[in-house]
């Protein structure tokens, strides 16, 4: 295999993109894009080390919350159309007791956005049960057990919410609502609306600073979590440096969750 395959990392804010830049053990380069957009590239190591060939990962800290996430992604990948073979969201996140600790890694089987929809007296109905909209992208489902096997994480679903759950019922009500699910976070849906925007598979990686419930944000363990982030994303890299091209296209064949028919995770653009 020769050519060099690039992959963007977004995160919401700086201290997770620097725990994704250490896992490369070498200083970024900073790219500024426009205004408020700068990338960090870094080359980790890998397949023929760090000469040519390999990786080229370009991070992005693009804000707090699924309209942030989804505006920086999309600026990137209209910026370099056809760049980008992968796109990541990662970063902390809230972990669902029993399925993640406090500390462990989770890599999205699905990428569900949990409160995207009308909220009655009946209960929640989302907008793909509304017939408007979609509520979950699927990674790749063979590189996202790949990563999840390297990183020695859980493979799950992970929500994404733009408000932090900080009660025990509206826990409950998410877990029950959303089978299986691992962990929820504020970016994974944004950056996985942009990507099926241009055709790019989208990958979510979390690590866990907290429990999803009651609000105690002195028991964060943040440190830990981006610690956590480092070590997943330094096992990962080896792994995405040495699969085909085929594998991280596999998303073409995987329609979205309850996909509305405007067939955006195909077609795309990646060379
Ligand atoms: O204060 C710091 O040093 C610091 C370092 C890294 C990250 C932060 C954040 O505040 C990150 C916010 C980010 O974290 C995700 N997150 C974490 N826990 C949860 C949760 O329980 N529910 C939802 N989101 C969570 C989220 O993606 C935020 O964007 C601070």
């Amino acid at each position: 295999m020769t050519g060099t395959r690039r992959v963007l990392v977004v995160t919401a804010v700086p201290p997770e993109r620097d725990a994704v830049v250490l896992s490369a053990g070498a200083a970024p380069e900073p790219l500024p894009l426009l205004d408020h957009l700068v990338l960090h590239r870094v080359r980790p190591p890998g397949r023929g080390g760090n000469g040519p060939g390999g990786l080229l990962v370009d991070t992005l800290a693009a804000g707090v919350g699924p309209a942030a996430a989804a505006a920086g992604t999309s600026a990137v990948l209209a910026l370099a159309p056809g760049a980008y073979e992968v796109v990541i969201s990662a970063g902390i996140a809230g972990g669902f007791a029993p399925a993640v600790a406090v500390g462990g890694t989770v890599v999205a089987s699905a990428i569900v956005a949990a409160d995207l929809g009308g909220q009655t007296a009946e209960g929640f109905t989302d907008v793909a049960q509304m017939g408007v909209g979609v509520v979950a992208h699927r990674p790749p489902p063979g590189l996202a057990r790949a990563l999840a096997e390297a990183a020695g994480a859980v493979l799950a679903p992970v929500l994404t919410v733009s408000t932090v759950t900080g009660t025990a019922p509206r826990a409950e009500e998410l877990a029950g609502r959303h089978a299986g699910a691992a962990a929820e976070a504020m970016e994974g849906f944004g950056v996985a609306t942009a990507a099926a925007l241009f055709g790019v598979p989208a990958l979510e990686v979390r690590t866990v600073s907290n429990a999803v419930g009651p609000r105690d944000r002195a028991a964060w363990r943040i440190p830990e979590a981006l610690r956590a982030l480092t070590d997943a994303f330094a096992a990962i890299w080896p792994v995405l440096d040495g699969r085909q091209v085929m594998d991280v296209r596999e998303a073409r064949d995987v329609p979205d969750v309850r996909d509305d028919d405007s067939g955006r995770n195909r077609g795309g653009r990646v060379p």
